[in-house]
């Protein structure tokens, strides 16, 4: 956790958003097959936790594929060529190993020169044809490693590559597997499954991560019980965080795909622990009624985090109650994900009577955050949450409205998806007390 001097800080903006479901089938753990996405206004859910949804209706790009020799000599992809598409390194020679691009290529080889270089360089040290190990790329500002990742397996071929400077195709690739009915047969799992290629981040980009970091977290009011605290959670604590939610989230009571009684789809993944919550009845259980699950317990670091999270808001904002967490919902969102304005007053009367705050942990992405009075988009405030802020909203805040109207793509910081094969997109843990 970071330590530094609590200042005054943070802006506010209105905001607006909305959401659209998808279809779905009740009782069946994963109800997105065939989805249909329609936009809706908030509010129509029965829930007070009106969960919104994504699916603005974006396209899912089908994966192309680009071409990279991996035989020992060198190749040189002449950039120009692959941006008017005339690139003769497109076409499929016979030594060639088949790189499964998901996404824009041409986005994502724009994206691995850099603005000065025309050339981007292919390398290949290796005998064999294991692209793991044998392409490096390098050119004047970056370099692109091939890594395989923790979940990779020897026999799967299929590699993704997402660059440090732009996510934008892992991104894609993140949004079609939400949508595939192969995936919603697999537990979903945090991190990248496949071997990642990343474009190394430039010693700029970790220098400007690690200074981030140096400088502690600001806290600030932002309204009344309600308290932002920027940059609270140390990467070290964001990597802990992550790799234990990740084993959480492919075991049993893991994360699913949510639906609401009416069919409509919740455009996140979510994970409960300590308790669920069920979207359908917007009750909390011991169990999780679509399989039978148990929730996971929370670890007890991350209940340490959250009570010293809350001292520390107390500081700020007096009024604001001590809370010991019960209940921690992980949402993760990918760059289309969303959740409309809704309450968080599915908790006991007494915990909601008396303020106990919920606090929430933003890491990845950053999110638009909105919140006001009412459900109504226009007159909601917003906030940015980055990764590692906290936000605490207890006190007369405890009922205020809420949401996220979009993520914002290719912000985590590099070195958090460095460490962990973090799939782009945001996961949000909020903390409550039954
Ligand atoms: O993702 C967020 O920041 C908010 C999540 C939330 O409001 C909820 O899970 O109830
Ligand atoms: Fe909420």
């Amino acid at each position: 956790m970071n330590h530094g001097e609590a200042q005054g800080s943070g802006g506010r903006h209105r905001g607006s958003g909305g959401r659209s479901p998808s279809s779905g089938q009740r009782g069946h753990r994963h109800n997105s097959e065939n989805p249909v996405t329609v936009d809706r206004p908030f509010g129509e859910s029965s829930c007070s936790r009106n969960r919104g949804s994504q699916g603005r209706g974006r396209g899912r790009n089908s994966p192309k594929q680009a071409w990279v020799v991996t035989s020992p000599q060198v190749s040189h992809v002449n950039r120009k060529s692959q941006e008017d598409g005339t690139g003769s390194t497109y076409k499929q020679p016979d030594e060639v190993a088949a790189l499964k691009i998901s996404g824009d290529d041409k986005d994502l080889l724009q994206s691995s020169a850099s603005s000065t270089s025309t050339n981007i360089n292919l390398v290949s040290g290796g005998e064999d044809k294991d692209v793991r190990e044998c392409i490096v790329i390098k050119q004047s500002h970056v370099s692109l490693s091939c890594q395989e990742s923790p979940s990779s397996s020897t026999s799967d071929h299929k590699v993704e590559i997402s660059s440090g400077e732009d996510h934008d195709t892992a991104h894609k690739s993140g949004d079609a597997e939400n949508a595939s009915n192969e995936s919603e047969k697999r537990p979903f799992d945090l991190f990248l499954k496949t071997k990642v290629f990343r474009l190394k981040p430039s010693v700029f980009e970790l220098n400007k991560d690690k200074r981030k970091e140096s400088k502690g977290y600001t806290g600030s009011v932002i309204r009344p019980g309600m308290v932002l605290l920027k940059n609270y959670l140390s990467i070290n604590d964001q990597v802990m965080i992550l790799k234990k939610c990740r084993q959480l989230g492919v075991g049993e009571g893991g994360f699913y795909q949510p639906g609401y009684r009416d069919g409509a789809s919740l455009h996140l993944k979510m994970m409960c622990l300590g308790k669920n919550w069920d979207p359908q009845t917007c009750r909390y259980g011991e169990t999780r009624p679509t399989d039978g699950s148990t929730p996971p317990q929370i670890p007890v670091e991350f209940n340490r985090f959250v009570e010293k999270a809350v001292k520390e808001s107390q500081s700020l904002a007096a009024e604001i109650p001590y809370m010991s967490p019960d209940i921690c919902i992980a949402n993760f969102y990918t760059s289309t994900g969303r959740l409309g304005l809704h309450q968080d007053k599915d908790e006991s009367i007494k915990s909601i009577r008396k303020g106990l705050p919920v606090v929430s942990f933003s890491i990845g992405d950053s999110a638009e955050f909105l919140y006001g009075d009412q459900s109504d988009e226009d007159k909601a405030e917003k906030v940015f949450l980055e990764s590692g802020d906290v936000l605490l909203f207890g006190g007369k805040s405890r009922n205020v409205f809420h949401g996220v109207r979009s993520i914002n793509k290719n912000t985590a910081p590099k070195v958090l998806v460095q460490e962990t094969s973090l799939r782009p997109g945001r996961l949000n843990l909020t903390f409550r007390q039954y």
